[in-house]
């Protein structure tokens, strides 16, 4: 989707006007169109449909855990529009060898980080498009982010970290196979 990069320069022109700056002065010259440009990368995942990354399947014979761990994410919160960041675990069970390229999970993600979002949002989303195209024995979904606003202002909590998951098919009936990924993700354990 392209952004109105002429609107969006009005807007951030009249915003700088409103807090009392002077968008006419040097250092604010070039800024609402920078905000423009910043706005066209970081909310490029409007319009985009995740799915799309799902179409090439391959055919491999391994019906057991495939998880990509540590794929960190950029996103702004649909309410205040600062930045939550932090990194999304995914984990799915291929069913009849219908396995997707590792690449295509992240890539999935930072379509769905970049629009106007909700952390839930990130984790279902995720987990349904992959439910939904390679039709998995199962899907399992972990985000972990730090809302900038929670940190900078409102109750200004810096390093308050938020979790949220999605969990499907085999994930979400057998509380084994569910025990099992969420260890291997290692939440709020020790990083190497
Ligand atoms: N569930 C959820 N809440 C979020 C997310 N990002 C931000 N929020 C919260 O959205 C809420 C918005 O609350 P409001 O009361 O409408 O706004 P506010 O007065 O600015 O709230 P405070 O941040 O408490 O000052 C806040 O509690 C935020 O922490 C998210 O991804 N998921
Ligand atoms: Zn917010």
């Amino acid at each position: 989707m392209n952004v109105d990069h002429e609107k969006i320069q009005q807007a951030v022109r009249m915003i700088l006007e409103a807090v009392g700056e002077d968008p006419d002065r040097e250092g604010l010259l070039d800024t609402p169109a920078r905000v423009a440009r910043m706005y066209a990368e970081v909310f490029s995942g409007l319009g985009e449909d995740p799915k799309k990354h799902f179409g090439t399947i391959f055919s491999e014979d391994h019906e057991e855990l495939v998880l990509v761990k540590d794929i960190s994410f950029f996103s702004m919160c649909e309410h205040h529009l600062v930045p939550f960041y932090g990194r999304a675990h995914v984990g799915y069970i291929p069913k009849s060898g219908r396995v997707t390229g590792l690449s295509k999970l992240a890539r999935a993600v930072d379509d769905i980080a970049r629009r106007p979002q909700l952390q839930e949002r990130i984790s279902y989303t995720l987990a349904n498009s992959i439910m939904e195209t390679l039709e998995p024995h199962g899907v399992i979904v972990v985000v972990e982010a730090e809302h900038m606003c929670m940190t900078m202002r409102g109750v200004k909590k810096p390093g308050a970290m938020t979790v949220t998951s999605a969990v499907r098919g085999v994930f979400e009936k057998d509380p084994a196979v569910r025990a099992e990924a969420f260890s291997l993700i290692g939440i709020g354990g020790k990083r190497g």
